[in-house]
């Protein structure tokens, strides 16, 4: 039990910028399926994320499946969200962004993608949040034990996502096919990419407030197996002592494993 607390990562960790989070979340989606090995017989279970946050990560994975050093043969995917309404072929579904900054850039089999299903076992869940703390489409309000639904999106979210549709405000789906709480929170391990300032408010109140309807990232607190991997514009808002602490045990960690690492060589002469 200890060793594997020990091999276990910290709840939180921070990076400098987007790139290098996207490069520590490669690492560790690249890892655990490689440990895995999976075969179509016992593929290995993913479910992702649409955003500009994953972005950074989908790159180093399409890096890494380059380089020969990690494959998606045997991986399949499910999407967390969807807008309701949008035919799948607009530049703006999920299902478009998805192939376009990912899928068609790795040996993944697309029979194995899945742009929807909250109900796989044994899934690790990469996701995004919203500025309102919202993961996958799970708006403040959410009841924490939602699953898969749709959802009415909250005004903040469709202002936000007008980016996409030329920042024309109606242009955005008013509704969304969603993953719920529950159903994230069901999955083994889940690993949450938030980048950049305007996440600082959310983030905070995800880690350092208790867990709330209104801030449904919240909701990750009760889960064994979760991690957020932040850069410092998004921690603007914790505290002091919430960075250090968190940095502290990121040190402690590496330190371990530094020596369990050394201690296997010395045994293996
Ligand atoms: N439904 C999606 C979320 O799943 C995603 O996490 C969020 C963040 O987007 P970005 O990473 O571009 O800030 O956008 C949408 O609202």
């Amino acid at each position: 039990m200890a060793l594997a607390s020990a091999h276990k990562a910290p709840g939180l960790i921070i990076r400098d910028n987007p790139t290098t989070v996207g490069e520590y979340i490669g690492e560790y989606i690249a890892k655990r399926i490689n440990d895995f090995r999976p075969t179509p017989e016992r593929p290995f279970v993913l479910g992702l994320p649409t955003g500009s946050s994953p972005i950074p990560t989908y790159k180093h994975l399409i890096r890494l499946v380059k380089d020969g050093k990690l494959s998606f043969k045997n991986v399949v995917t499910f999407n967390m969200d969807e807008y309701v309404g949008l035919p799948q072929d607009h530049p703006e579904s999920y299902h478009t962004f998805m192939f376009r900054e990912f899928f068609s850039h790795v040996d993944i089999d697309p029979e194995n993608v899945n742009i929807l299903d909250g109900n796989a076992p044994d899934l690790l869940f990469l996701g995004g949040i919203g500025e309102d703390g919202h993961i996958a489409f799970n708006e403040p309000g959410s009841s924490l034990s939602s699953r898969t639904r749709i959802k009415t999106l909250a005004y903040d979210t469709i202002l936000a996502n007008a980016r996409f549709f030329g920042n024309d405000i109606a242009a955005v789906p008013r509704m969304a096919l969603t993953v719920g709480v529950k159903t994230v929170l069901d999955s083994r391990e889940v690993v949450v990419v938030v980048t950049g300032q305007r996440k600082a408010l959310a983030l905070s109140m995800a880690i350092e407030h208790g867990v709330n309807h209104l801030w449904t990232l919240s909701a990750l607190q009760t889960h064994p197996w979760a991690l957020i991997v932040v850069d410092e514009d998004a921690t603007a808002e914790l505290r002091v002592k919430t960075v250090k602490y968190f940095k502290s045990i990121e040190r402690v960690h590496e330190e371990v494993e530094a020596s369990q690492e050394k201690a296997r060589k010395e045994r293996e002469g």
